[in-house]
């Protein structure tokens, strides 16, 4: 079937008493864009590095389009927090050091990383070194690193985390305009609630203490806005605040009864 599917996983690290992440199920179909939500400590770097094939789950299964996920691939391009560049390569051979990996002619994938720096507005930044670009920047190289061997979905690790709040609405608008564009699925995570809330088409909303999914939202302020609708005129829209209430409120809930909890207060 052509989705990525998680199937009741769950992670126990080594050494810890408790679940990192418990019967944990979500669904990434073509054209979708899935954002899990949830404070720290939640499980979402585990789900995203089971997805990635850098940990294996202790119960459960990860499948990609019928096949099972059993270690790192290059279907599935991973962006991360931290852009993760090499600071003694430009721009171009950073895009293209996958490709370089799996012996592409260079030829080849220095046309390919011109491609892939154009759909991310840095043409004309192959020769720069990464020490010269701003934060922002360096994250959509980041980001054409990962599309440019063309992965069947895109895993985005709080990739606009270190950005500040101008760079990181803009870096939003490019990932939507990239969704679109290029039709790649794509599997987000963030504790930023405006981001997932913007963004998804579905939001999976985690809890920690074991990591779990409490609720799952179908939304389309991102497909409007990769539609042409305005960013401003989406995040007024009363329907997009009252779901970003919404989230708000489910994300203090848990965490009150959680610190509940450990104050012993619930009986
Ligand atoms: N390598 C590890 N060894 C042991 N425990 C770990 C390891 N990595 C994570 N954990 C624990 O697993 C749980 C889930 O961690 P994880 O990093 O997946 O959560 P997260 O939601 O991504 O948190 P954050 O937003 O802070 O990155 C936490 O309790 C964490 O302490």
């Amino acid at each position: 079937m052509s989705s990525l599917i998680v199937d009741r996983v769950s992670v126990r690290y080594a050494g810890a008493t408790g679940l990192a992440l418990s019967e944990v199920s979500l669904t990434v179909p073509p054209e979708s864009l899935v954002v899990a939500l949830g404070p720290s400590g939640c499980g979402k770097t585990t789900l995203l590095n089971l997805i990635a094939g850098f940990i294996a789950p202790d119960h459960g299964s990860v499948m990609l389009d019928g096949k099972a996920v059993s270690g790192p691939g290059a279907e599935r391009g991973v962006v991360f927090q931290h852009d993760a560049l090499l600071p003694w390569l430009d721009v171009a051979d950073n895009v293209a050091f996958g490709l370089r990996l799996r012996g592409v002619p260079a030829r080849e994938r220095q046309a390919r990383a011109r491609q892939v720096l154009r759909l991310v507005d840095l043409d004309g930044y192959a020769g720069h070194r990464v020490w010269q670009l701003s934060g922002g920047m360096r994250q959509r190289v980041g980001l054409a690193r990962a599309l440019a061997a063309d992965p069947r979905v895109l895993l985005m690790d709080e990739p606009f985390g270190a950005l500040d709040a101008f760079i990181r609405e803009q870096m939003q608008s490019l990932l939507l305009r990239l969704w679109r564009e290029t039709g790649k699925r794509v599997f987000l995570i963030t504790h930023d609630i405006e981001e997932a809330v913007f963004l998804a088409t579905e939001l999976v909303l985690m809890s920690p203490g074991p990591g779990r999914i409490v609720e799952r939202l179908s939304l389309d302020f991102g497909r409007r806005h990769a539609a042409g609708e305005p960013v401003r005129e989406i995040k007024s829209d009363p329907a997009f605040i009252a779901v970003r209430e919404h989230v708000l409120a489910r994300v203090f809930a848990h965490r009150a009864s959680q610190a509940d909890v450990s104050q012993g207060v619930i009986a």
